[in-house]
């Protein structure tokens, strides 16, 4: 790492589920310093496991307010010890964990605001927080408000055109709703109710920081047309919640200057800005500077979609949240849980567990598998709701098994298929300048992203996510400095590391997929359908 002592530069913060990470980033937009706080770890007096407390009967999960808190401790006194050059820092901003939720206990702002730099945060703050454990986005515990939400504004899919998203267990609202129900006395004693992002960034101001739009749409609380919470879900969640929020702001914005606890403490420069935090999901989107017709492809455990989105269609699946980096446009989750264990799976039964013998299966099989179509749930499926293994020959008919070349071949464009088509109906459309941007571990698979290319007829780039949520975190710093310039996000990180082209559609690409798509989103639901006993 270069001399961190003397050159100007933005921080990156993310406050995640099992750390608390930064980086520090150059005006050529490097990355030259980063560090990070394992809550297991370096706080074992918590007795976390992966940053939670999952609690009895494994529906309820925490994590302890003060445990967070501690970490920006111990990571400021790192880089102090490193002798990181605090005075150098121009603005900083971040992200958190999103839906997770804080509650400042009444009288909270006069402690934050009159910090002495002689102590650490974790001690002075001990008394600041009504709730010690804070549910997370883990937690599953909120079917019942759930459903009570959905029913104040005329049903889910009437919730889902409002907020962005139908009810979910583990969104703000929900959560907020099962606190004032359950600890109404807790709820009446707190003043402000944060998301993690606007937590964070809370510690750094020295004051309560707004929520965002974009972390601020996981909540099931904000209109994300009008950007401005949804008075029909705050009376049905819990009363005066308004007021505890505070309003909400665009994810760029300059929230105010680090307090003065961080100059005497750390030697930041007084004037050093604070950039509205957001959900580390839209951080992640910043970091991979997605644009208009990207989609990123987060090829994990779960397979995750980031898609840029213009004019969203909110449906009962997928999230849709305001865009960080252009208010006036959105951008949407999509989360297939059968990703890289099915993938597994099926390397181990139709290629002797070697990846070698799959990537040779998909070059030894042509684009389309012949008609072939396959579905692979052997995990009860999140897009669509499908659980078990379902085999269809050319003509529609169902089969009980695949060569096994077919089986691999089907396995991944129907995966990649699932994708385009529910990407498709929330309103995403693959344009001319698409770019698809792959990450996680089988981004590491030139046939998979091959696939995946022909599928989508658009050429796949391959990009390092380990620090995506911090270095976005950071770019918004720089975008919220030059944002009241006027100042695109795009122009502002032009200079970064650019993504490594990994795949081109091969010819014809698209005229195979044109004809099996439609055949894959209707076997789907008839498999829908067939699961939810609607047919005969
Ligand atoms: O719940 C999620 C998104 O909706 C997760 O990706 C959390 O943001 C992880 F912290």
């Amino acid at each position: 790492m270069a001399d961190p002592a003397a050159r100007c530069c933005c921080l990156g913060w993310d406050f995640s589920t099992q750390q608390v990470k930064v980086v520090a980033v150059d005006a050529e937009l490097n990355v030259f310093y980063e560090d990070s706080v394992h809550f297991d770890t370096d706080l074992p007096e918590f007795g976390t496991q992966g940053g939670v407390h999952v609690h009895e009967g494994g529906l309820a999960v925490t994590s302890p307010v003060l445990m967070w808190v501690q970490a920006l401790d111990i990571i400021l006194e790192k880089m102090k010890a490193s002798g990181f050059g605090f005075s150098q820092v121009l603005a900083l901003s971040g992200a958190g964990q999103q839906h997770g939720s804080v509650y400042w206990k009444v009288g909270a702002s006069q402690v934050l605001k009159g910090l002495s730099p002689d102590l650490p945060l974790h001690e002075q703050l001990q008394a600041c927080f009504s709730i010690s454990n804070c549910p997370v986005w883990m937690d599953s515990s909120t079917t019942a408000q759930c459903r009570q939400l959905e029913a104040a504004v005329g049903g889910a899919q009437a919730l889902s055109c409002l907020t962005g998203s139908r009810a979910y267990e583990r969104f703000t609202g929900n959560q907020i709703a099962k606190i004032y129900q359950q600890h109404p006395e807790a709820y009446s004693h707190t003043e402000r109710i944060s998301l993690v992002s606007s937590f964070a960034a809370s510690l750094f101001l020295g004051s309560y920081s707004h929520i965002d739009y974009s972390d601020g749409s996981g909540m099931n609380l904000l209109q994300i047309q009008d950007k401005v919470w949804s008075q029909a879900c705050l009376d049905a969640c819990a009363p005066h919640l308004e007021k505890k929020l505070g309003p909400p702001v665009p994810s760029c914005s300059v929230v105010g200057a680090v307090s003065s606890y961080y100059v005497q403490r750390y030697g930041f420069p007084p004037g050093c800005k604070v950039v509205a935090f957001t959900g580390d999901n839209p951080a992640s989107l910043a970091g991979m500077r997605l644009e208009e017709g990207d989609i990123a492809v987060s090829l994990g455990t779960s397979d995750t979609l980031f898609l840029w989105l213009k004019e969203p269609t909110p449906a009962l699946e997928g999230h849709i949240f305001c865009n960080p980096v252009d208010p006036q446009q959105y951008m949407a989750l999509l989360c297939f849980k059968n990703g890289s264990l099915m993938r597994e799976k099926i390397r181990d039964e139709a290629a002797s567990c070697s990846w070698s013998k799959f990537s040779e299966a998909l070059r030894s099989t042509e684009m389309g598998n012949g008609g072939n179509l396959g579905f692979y749930f052997d995990v009860m499926e999140i897009t669509p709701e499908i659980t078990g293994r379902y085999r269809f020959s050319a003509e529609n008919r169902e089969v009980s098994a695949f060569p096994r070349n077919v089986e691999i071949r089907a396995l991944i464009e129907g995966q990649f298929m699932a994708k385009r088509i529910h990407a498709e109906g929330l309103g995403y459309r693959v344009m001319p300048k698409t770019k698809i941007l792959a990450t996680g571990g089988a981004s590491h698979n030139r046939d998979i992203l091959q696939v995946l290319a022909d599928v989508f007829c658009a050429p796949v780039y391959v990009i390092d996510t380990a620090n995506s949520a911090c270095v976005g975190s950071a770019y918004q710093a720089f975008h919220g400095l030059a944002a009241g310039a006027g100042v695109p996000f795009q122009e502002v990180v032009k200079l970064a590391p650019k993504p490594r082209l990994a795949a081109t559609p091969t010819p014809g690409a698209s005229q195979v997929y044109a004809a099996l798509l439609p055949r894959y989103a209707q076997l789907e639901q008839r498999i829908v359908s067939q699961t939810q006993g609607l047919l005969e």
